[in-house]
């Protein structure tokens, strides 16, 4: 098979439900199969189609509701679709129901014989394989005690070692990882990426939108039974995001046509060069109808176009929003992130603690500059932007809200998903006291204290106790 040949296919996958207000309805129109219709037709899923090539992980997200459990029984052969088809291959296991394979009498070593063998695994590759299961799971003597004792962590953990050490060509997986500890997640993580190099595709739902948009290459997103994004998994994430919250504009009236705002050709604040703005025409832009991002340039801090910034300089980032609806507190935000899809840092301009107008009227324009310095590793970045609105009053009182609180009021008008990109480099000009600042993804402050003391150098009594045994 070419490499590039798809995996899976759903072509035109629909799913109709029939609700029935009374019971008897069903049984009369099971009788009478071709009379008058007593349901009604709800459509879970609509028209969806989609293909996914080997070793793609591919993220499915959508409201609750949206038909992300109908499309993934479809997919795992459960449900029947009303029209369309599913073109998987044989290989396909699916995590939906945490060990519902699993028999409950049977120990979690028996349970990975009679787990191997529905999947058509011979006896012996699965002995081979033990105890890379038995050491995956990490659930010690349980693993010879009936399942049915066990905890949904151990569970999660037996199910999810059983089910990719048998490498699958397929591996679908709903909202199966959030039952685990965090180190279980990485090590869970871990262990796809390396069935993703040989070419095993992962399907994935989850509400959990970091993992969606770090560890999947594409997403779907489903709003009511359809499509409304393929393509980008960071992507669909911020799409889904976007209209989310609580804020919903007020009549502002005759408060912001009051307003005496400086005509922009007039602004006095440093803005760049026009030819330092990028081409948007290809940036994935998820917006609703109240703002739009116009403008992006990259550049250093004299407003200079710049791609490359050496380890701890600063980089400025230039924006503008073109407001058409009569908004209050506008916020903006910037995400930065490494060539491993991980956020390295993010901060919006209530973060910033900044100035914020309290009216942004229709017809305006905002122009934001992000200056960041960057005390991060050397290597690629993209960068993410953001733009949200929330009310005076919550703005005022933004100190005593809970992050969810805030989160939760403030509508996410636009973001574009790596709006740009820049370079940071090992330092040439400053090398004190040693050329790179610091290892890993960030500069944190802090400091190291050394002293040193006369003796044998064995340590104290205290010390040796916490060393490691072995
Ligand atoms: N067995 C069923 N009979 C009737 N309607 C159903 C059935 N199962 C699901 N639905 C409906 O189909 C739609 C899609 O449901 P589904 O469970 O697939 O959504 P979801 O995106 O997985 O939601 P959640 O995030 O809440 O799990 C919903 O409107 C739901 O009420």
């Amino acid at each position: 098979m070419p490499s590039d040949a798809p995996i899976i296919a759903a072509r035109g996958v629909s799913k109709m439900y029939e609700l029935y207000s009374r019971p008897q309805d069903r049984l009369r129109q099971m009788l009478f199969p071709g009379g008058k219709p007593l349901y009604r037709e709800h459509w879970a899923l609509r028209d969806v189609s989609f293909e996914v090539g080997p070793g793609e992980a591919f993220g499915i997200i959508g409201k609750n509701g949206a038909g992300k459990s109908t499309l993934l029984q479809v997919l795992a052969g459960v449900l029947e679709p009303t029209a369309g088809e599913v073109v998987l291959p044989e290989r396909t296991t699916a995590l939906l129901e945490l060990g519902s394979g699993f028999k409950p009498e049977f120990t979690g070593r028996q349970n990975v014989y009679v787990n191997a063998a529905v999947l058509g695994i011979p006896r012996a590759t699965v002995s081979e394989r033990l105890d890379d299961i038995a050491a995956f799971a990490d659930i010690g003597a349980h693993f010879d005690q009936p399942v049915k004792t066990y905890s949904s962590g151990m569970f999660l953990r037996l199910a999810f070692a059983v089910t990719t050490s048998l490498e699958p060509d397929v591996l679908i997986i709903d909202e199966a990882l959030a039952v685990g500890d965090v180190f279980f997640r990485q090590k869970c993580y871990k262990r796809l990426e390396g069935l993703l190099s040989h070419g095993t595709v992962v399907v994935l739902v989850s509400h959990a939108m970091n993992d969606v948009a770090q560890f999947c290459h594409r997403g779907l997103l489903l709003e009511r039974g359809r499509v409304t994004y393929l393509g980008d998994a960071a992507a669909a994430v911020k799409r889904y995001m976007v209209g989310d919250g609580g804020y919903a504009p007020a009549d502002l009236g005759d408060a912001v046509r009051g307003l005496d705002l400086p005509p922009e050709a007039q602004a006095d604040d440093p803005w760049p060069v026009p030819e330092a703005f990028l081409d948007l025409s290809t940036v994935a832009a998820a917006e609703n109808d109240w703002a739009g991002c116009t403008h992006v340039a990259v550049c250093d801090v004299s407003g200079q176009p710049c791609r490359s910034f050496e380890q701890g300089e600063t980089i400025s980032i230039f924006c503008r929003y073109a407001v058409h609806h009569d908004l209050e507190v506008a916020v903006a935000g910037v995400e930065l992130i490494n060539d491993k899809r991980v956020i390295v840092f993010g901060k919006n301009s209530l973060q910033f603690d900044s100035d914020h107008p309290t009216l942004t009227p229709a017809g305006s324009s905002l122009r934001v500059r992000f200056d960041v310095k960057l005390d991060l590793a050397p290597g690629e970045y993209t960068f993410n932007l953001g733009f949200s609105a929330m009310s005076h009053e919550d703005f005022e009182r933004r100190a005593s809200l809970s992050h969810q609180e805030l989160e939760s009021r403030n509508t996410v008008i636009s973001i574009l998903t790596r709006a740009g990109d820049f370079l940071v480099t090992f330092r040439s000009r400053d090398t004190t006291p040693v050329q790179l600042t610091h290892h890993g993804v960030a500069n944190l402050p802090g400091q190291a204290t050394l002293r040193l003391y006369g003796g044998d150098g064995s340590g104290t009594e205290e010390e040796c106790l916490r060393r490691p045994k072995g």
